[in-house]
């Protein structure tokens, strides 16, 4: 199942510098886990914003749920999800 989010992280002003690197290197490796992993299959930054538009292949609306809330950021992130389903006129043979 693909689903497209758009996280916006908010971290607090007053977070400790190290704390927020901390977070961010944990964040990124992560998310370079679930990319090889294919879970993770888009990961685009919305320009001129701390946010980013992506998109996961995951087998349930749980395994999504369960996957963003591992997420290091997610208490600092506001998130928006989408299903995805094939759109008819596609010529992607591998959308799904
Ligand atoms: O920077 C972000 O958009 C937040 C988050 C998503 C991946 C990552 O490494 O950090």
């Amino acid at each position: 199942m693909l689903f497209h989010v758009k996280m916006t992280v908010n971290l607090p002003v007053d977070m400790h510098p190290e704390r927020a690197a901390s977070l961010k290197a944990e964040e990124k490796a992560l998310a370079q886990r679930l990319q090889q992993e294919g879970k993770w299959r888009h990961l685009w930054r919305i320009a001129g914003h701390y946010a980013n538009y992506s998109v996961f292949d995951v087998d349930s609306v749980q395994d999504l749920h369960d996957l963003l809330m591992q997420l290091p950021l997610f208490p600092y992130m506001a998130i928006e999800v989408n299903a995805l389903c094939r759109h008819p006129s596609s010529i992607h043979a591998d959308d799904r």
